[in-house]
């Protein structure tokens, strides 16, 4: 996993200056490097290791000592701290592609933030953008505590850069292709390479029946999976009309079908050594992929049981090995919701919710539906927000922190929360668009969440934007919910979601959020995270078209500055557009 590295930057000149610095300089690196490995973790579950230069960094040389070192090491982006002036072009991190931050201490014994204005001018200069980190209050040198301000800087930008990181030299693997005209499933290999990092990977849907066939998946798992199933998936109700219902027997195949299709979606991420024992040495590889997706509609579905369960099974945080970090997967290989699912799980380490944006419901259209008046939070209308497929079983809201609904990072998520989140869904016999059977999850958010729902596009002659709507999960009387719910899919997930709305431009109102959304999926994290992406975006130079996160979340590079701070979706499109995407 990518590390982060940290620079003390010192004033070099020798006989009392750099002398009288030195304990303080590293102390503030030690300091930043044990308060990020203490509040970070990786997705995965791992520590997220520090590494800080051998000496402090005085100059030129040692800026390449410290450089060497941190190649050796794997650092994915580097802080550089200190209190004290020292000398801009001779010091910084320039490194063309890693994400940058300078913390410069607020004192005035020393000017470190001299160097820190003088430093971000450089970068700027250099077209090599970094994060400005100044606390705002003045400490006394020699002060080791981090300000909470300060803090909250380190930990976005950290968690962002991680990301970003963490994303360089992995893979998309898309199985099958563009479902249903669908232009986000179409790869573009410019946008994953060059913004992403991030290179694609193909296999056909006939995979799958060949490993089917073949019987190239851990059949000893495969028992356990299905017994699993058996005990812990509540059937759902059957709602097609007589003549397309399927035979018990063509439902028992059914799960086993979908069971064997997401072993095999799982072994084509990411391997299993298991294969290599029974003679499928390359399979065993995998393909080194950090998110898929899987077309599904229609070329499978046509004939064989949709891809629900093994969606909803691989995105959830659990599945009969136990509790685990989910896998990212799109449903209908839409890759730009996929990516976007990456980036929500890279910066909260939980499930994401894949959903379509499906209606807005005015509070006049449900009046006249239902006979009632939407109340509460979603008294202005609500967006339904309702899929097929991977919207993970952690999206139930069935785990807590403190009472209140969550979506946790699998190392927070206890047994009993997993069996809640079970006990929430019901599993339902797929409905006529899906001529081949198989599974949809059917269960309701619950209310409470602090949410964000975003999504990517592309866009000619710009390329990638992101949008993004920080809002609630809402639950309603179950009147309104069961009349709403059934002119939509009974047998498919809702998330009632209300964005938190500004009363002007694109968060005017509900209704504004929805109509100016840029496509039919999007997705959705816990938390409200959107500087987090906002902040992830810009290291990857992809502007930010539509948002409503407050003013003092949104943290960019200091070169977004000097593109006109007062007008930030323009300076953030002039900035992208200047610097190009991150890799070239
Ligand atoms: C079953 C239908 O084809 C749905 O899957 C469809 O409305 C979509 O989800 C489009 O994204
Ligand atoms: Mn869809």
């Amino acid at each position: 996993m990518p590390k982060i590295g940290i620079r003390p930057i010192i004033d070099g000149r020798r006989g009392g200056i750099r002398e009288s610095l030195e304990e303080v300089t590293m102390e503030m690196a030690r300091s930043a490097a044990a308060f990020l490995s203490e509040n970070l973790r990786h997705s995965n579950g791992e520590p997220v290791e520090c590494v800080i230069a051998d000496t402090c960094i005085g100059g030129v040389a040692e800026a390449a000592q410290a450089e060497e070192k941190f190649s050796r090491e794997n650092v994915g982006l580097t802080i550089s701290v200190t209190p004290s002036w020292c000398y801009p072009t001779e010091t910084m991190d320039t490194h063309p592609t890693r994400p940058k931050a300078i913390w410069g201490f607020n004192g005035t014994e020393r000017p470190g933030a001299v160097y820190l204005a003088a430093v971000l001018g450089a970068h700027n200069q250099k077209g090599l953008p970094a994060f400005s980190i100044y606390g705002h209050d003045v400490q006394d040198i020699g002060d080791t505590e981090i300000t909470p301000d300060v803090q909250e800087k380190l930990l976005q930008f950290a968690k962002a850069g991680l990301a970003v990181a963490t994303m360089n030299g992995k893979s998309y693997l898309s199985m099958g292709s563009v479902s249903m005209g669908i232009a986000g499933c179409i790869v573009d290999e410019t946008f994953f390479q060059r913004y992403l990092g991030i290179r694609n990977e193909y296999v056909d849907m006939t995979e799958f029946v060949r490993r089917m066939e073949l019987e190239i998946y851990d059949k000893e798992e495969f028992e356990i999976a299905l017994k699993w199933v058996k005990e812990n998936c509540n059937p759902g109700a059957d709602v097609n009309p007589e003549h397309l219902k399927r035979t018990d027997e063509q439902k028992e195949n059914d799960w086993k079908t979908v069971v064997k299709m997401t072993l095999i979606a799982r072994d084509l991420m990411v391997g299993n050594p298991k294969l290599a024992e029974i003679g499928y040495g390359e399979e065993a590889l995998g393909r080194n992929a950090i998110a898929a997706g899987f077309q599904g509609q229609r070329a499978w579905t046509d004939f064989f049981p949709n891809g629900d369960f093994m969606e909803a099974i691989l995105t959830s945080s659990f599945d009969w090995n136990g509790i685990r970090e989910p896998y990212m997967v799109a449903t209908e290989n839409d890759t730009l919701n996929g990516i976007t699912m990456l980036f929500g799980h890279l910066l909260t380490d939980a499930a994401q919710i894949f959903a379509d944006v499906r209606t807005y419901w005015s509070p006049d259209a449900v009046k006249r539906v239902t006979g009632r008046e939407l109340e509460g939070k979603a008294a202005n209308g609500v967006i339904h927000l309702i899929n097929s497929g991977p919207a993970a079983l952690d999206a139930t809201g069935r785990q807590t922190r403190d009472g209140e609904p969550v979506m946790k990072p699998f190392w927070e998520i206890t047994q009993d929360e997993v069996q809640a989140c079970l006990e929430a869904t019901q599993w339902c016999p797929a409905v006529d668009f899906f001529r081949g059977g198989g599974f949809s999850t059917d269960f309701t958010t619950r209310e409470g969440m602090p949410v964000t729902m975003a999504r990517i596009n592309l866009i000619a002659g710009v390329g990638p934007v992101l949008q993004i709507a920080e809002g609630y999960t809402v639950e309603l009387p179950d009147e309104i919910h069961d009349k709403l719910d059934q002119r939509s899919n009974p047998t498919w997930p809702t998330t009632w979601f209300v964005p938190n709305l500004t009363g002007e431009g694109l968060f005017k109102d509900v209704y504004t959020v929805m109509n100016n959304w840029g496509s039919n999926h999007a997705a959705v994290s816990y938390g409200h995270v959107g500087g987090d992406l906002i902040t992830l975006a810009s290291m990857l130079r992809i502007p930010v078209c539509m948002h409503n996160v407050p003013e003092d979340r949104v943290f960019r590079p200091s070169y977004w500055t000097a593109l006109g701070g007062i007008e930030p979706v323009g300076a953030d499109y002039r900035a992208c557009a200047a610097l190009g995407p991150l890799y070239k």
